[in-house]
């Protein structure tokens, strides 16, 4: 059962099971919904699953959750994982130096670690829509990798509808491609003028807003989310970081039992919550080492024990997927470690003040399972070529793990570094760290440039997008955003 990160408003259910939490993600006092308890996993279970496949084990781990979705619903959503590009190996596990292992989570289709969550939640929520007979509008707020994946999981699905909203030149050309370029019928792409932050703000405000859900109603319409504040997201993002350790397992590179790091460089703190779920269910990761570009909010909060977005002002980096300020699921690690009562006074107090801190225990209980760094797009850059160098080619958001590597892991044990994406999406960034320079290429001839230079092919799916024609093309200003969807929703077809 589920549980809510702000406690109970008395109009809700105090608990509700794993397909309600899903379908209806916001919850009391604009909190989220955080499973009751986690099971666990001992080394016996990691015995067996060193014999087992990404599949098996993902089926394995969401058995112990008990969740209330059918077997055969669950096998159909994880057999997703066979279009990836490696059907045996959807999340390969690549050696970089001695104890760096690179755990490569962009092979889907639309090539960033969203896929491996995004894939199964998608089709499991739209049959439980289907089942239920109820239509669905699904919100997406996006710095350029829920967005694409979320549309491709959603598109031409019976029941649902999506709507993506993301920062008008706050992508990579490529990560707004793949969404303007969308042909389905039921999705909608709206560029907003504002950030990352500006655009999930709008999400979450229209999800806990009475007067848009009683005018969605009106249509017959529900309404859910398709980001990380939606539990159906997590679930799977749990998995991969189990599904490492095996991995070094199966490599004979740590022995059963032993600890290993994870860095994972960080925005919305999906993936590093995942991991935090997955050290508290039993793997043994000595540490999680959450890496920023110099949007660095989540460096300080580790590290001090103060959010403070006072001072601040979201800056554009060569990462654009990590430039966030307002990091969603620090609020599920906040409630895990002291609770209820705490939390909303927190998550009160940074909406009231755009402040709050920690206490000094409250730190060390934060400090007990993470450490954090920034580093600036410059850093970025050097490992990119250093890397480049040696053969092996890392995207702008995987390069800042390199800092927390040098700097944070002090223990001689392996390290498993979360790849977020794929080199492609950021192809003119990966030009100027090969080439040194700070040309201004166009995507399409960066990729050539790197495709050239490094004698690498482009997948199919991301040439294509350039002779795609645009579908979605409307930008509007915040305040717009419900008359946006409203429009789209008197057009599309039921
Ligand atoms: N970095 C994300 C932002 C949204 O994060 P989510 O995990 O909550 O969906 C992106 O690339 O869109």
């Amino acid at each position: 059962m589920f549980i809510e990160t702000r406690g109970n408003d008395g109009k809700k259910s105090q608990k509700v099971p794993f397909s309600y939490a899903i379908l209806n993600p916001s919850a009391s006092f604009g909190g989220l919904y955080v499973p009751e308890n986690l099971p666990n996993i001992d080394t016996d279970f990691l015995e067996k699953a060193s014999k087992k496949s990404y599949k098996e084990i993902t089926l394995d781990i969401l058995r112990l959750f008990n969740i209330d979705i059918e077997e055969e619903v669950m096998q159909k959503a994880v057999a997703l994982y066979d279009a990836f590009d490696d059907a045996t190996e959807p999340t390969p596990l690549v050696q970089i130096e001695d104890d760096l292992f690179v755990n490569e989570l962009y092979h889907g289709p639309t090539r960033a670690f969203k896929d491996m969550a995004l894939q199964p939640f998608g089709y499991i929520l739209s049959h439980l829509a289907q089942k239920l007979g109820e239509q669905y509008l699904i919100l997406a707020a996006t710095s350029g990798d829920t967005g694409p994946a979320t549309l491709d999981t959603f598109a031409n699905k019976p029941n649902i509808k999506v709507v993506c909203l993301y920062p008008d030149g706050g992508t990579s050309d490529v990560q707004r491609l793949q969404m303007t370029t969308q042909k389905s019928p039921n999705l909608k792409i709206i560029g907003i003028h504002g950030n990352f932050d500006d655009a999930q703000n709008a999400l979450k405000n229209l999800l806990a807003s009475p007067s848009f859900k009683e005018a969605l109603s009106a249509k017959d319409i529900k309404l859910s989310a398709a980001n990380s504040v939606n539990f159906g997201r997590i679930i799977f993002q749990i998995i991969y970081h189990i599904y490492a350790y095996v991995a070094l397992l199966k490599q004979g590179k740590v022995a059963l039992g032993k600890p290993f790091y994870t860095i994972i460089p960080s925005g919305n703190f999906g993936n590093a919550l995942g991991a935090y779920y997955a050290k508290k269910m039993g793997l043994p990761i000595q540490k999680i080492l959450i890496a920023s570009n110099i949007n660095n909010i989540l460096t300080d909060l580790i590290s001090t024990g103060v959010y403070d977005l006072r001072s601040r002002t979201l800056l554009q980096t060569t990462s654009p997927a990590m430039d966030i300020l307002i990091s969603s699921n620090v609020e599920r690690v906040l409630f895990d470690k002291f609770g209820a009562e705490r939390t909303k006074e927190l998550m009160e107090a940074l909406k009231e003040d755009k402040l709050y801190t920690l206490t000094q225990k409250e730190l060390a209980c934060i400090q007990d399972d993470f450490e954090a760094v920034y580093c600036d797009d410059t850093f970025g850059k050097e490992q990119i070529k250093h890397y480049a160098n040696k053969g092996y080619i890392m995207d702008p958001h995987t390069a800042t793990c390199l800092k927390a590597y040098k700097e944070l892991k002090i223990k001689p044990l392996p390290c498993v570094l979360c790849s977020t994406a794929e080199w492609t999406k950021f192809a003119p960034t990966m030009l100027n760290a090969i080439k040194e320079d700070s040309v201004t290429y166009s995507d399409k001839e960066a990729l050539e440039g790197i495709s050239n230079a490094l004698h690498v092919k482009i997948p199919e799916c991301i040439r294509a997008l350039f002779n795609e024609a645009i579908i979605h093309d409307s930008v509007v200003k915040k305040e717009k955003i419900e008359a946006e969807i409203f429009d789209f929703l008197n057009k599309v077809k039921p």
